[in-house]
């Protein structure tokens, strides 16, 4: 059963939050989980500081999701107390994601040949699977997408579709292939790293509309 028939609401995921304005655009318009870069080699990225200063001001509700590329140990911990949910998109195995006192999510990228239900398995702790596009070299964050009707109608896992979504396609998205949730960053920026209000307002709208349809 899709979410949809299950009558939930399409979940939305902000990424790449560098200023407190943006995020408080976002708690507004009533965006379900914002997300912090912690990948240093980011120009979205965020220091321990800035991190601790934006979540802290987060109200309650709001998921904090710290992102992660192949990070160490120690530097998740540092962060976890800033955050309530993980996202890895790198190479990190199943036990080293599940490590962590915090629930977490595990960013694929849509190589040719990658195998979802294998991928699913292997992750099966997992709160769900982001399907991001692959773009050798670049962990994320591309701005790409990629071609949606390669998601099986049916997986172990809750999808979260990322990937080029933007207010002008997300509600095609939604519709084709009604994730639990969506997930953008570039699409609703005005510059990186800095979020555009209208852009953000419109993109919740057109989530809405779709779920509506
Ligand atoms: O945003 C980045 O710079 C980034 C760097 C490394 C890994 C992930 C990164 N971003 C992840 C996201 O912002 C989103 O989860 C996802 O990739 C969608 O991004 P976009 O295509 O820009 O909407």
């Amino acid at each position: 059963m899709t979410h949809t028939e299950s009558m939930q609401r399409t979940r939305i995921k902000f990424c790449g939050f560098t200023r407190q304005d943006d995020i408080d655009t976002a708690v507004a318009l009533g965006v379900d989980a914002l997300g912090f870069v912690m990948w240093s080699k980011s120009s979205r990225s965020v220091g321990i500081e800035q991190l601790a200063a934006l979540a802290a001001k987060v109200p309650a509700f709001v998921s904090r999701v710290g992102l992660f590329v192949d990070p160490s140990a120690k530097w998740v911990e540092a962060c976890l107390p800033h955050l309530d949910l993980l996202q890895f998109h790198g190479d990190e195995t199943p036990e080293f994601c599940a490590s962590f006192d915090r629930p977490w999510i595990k960013a694929l990228r849509m190589r040719d040949t990658i195998d979802l239900a294998f991928e699913a398995e292997r992750y099966a702790q997992s709160q769900a699977l982001l399907l991001d596009a692959y773009r050798p070299g670049t962990p994320g964050g591309t701005g790409e997408s990629f071609d949606w009707s390669r998601i099986p109608a049916t997986l172990a896992k809750p999808v979260i579709l990322a990937g080029g979504l933007t207010p002008e396609n997300v509600s095609q998205a939604v519709h084709q292939v009604r994730p639990y949730a969506v997930d953008v960053s570039g699409g609703i920026e005005a510059s990186r790293g800095c979020k555009d209000a209208s852009r953000m307002a419109s993109f919740v709208r057109q989530v809405a509309s779709a779920d509506a349809r």
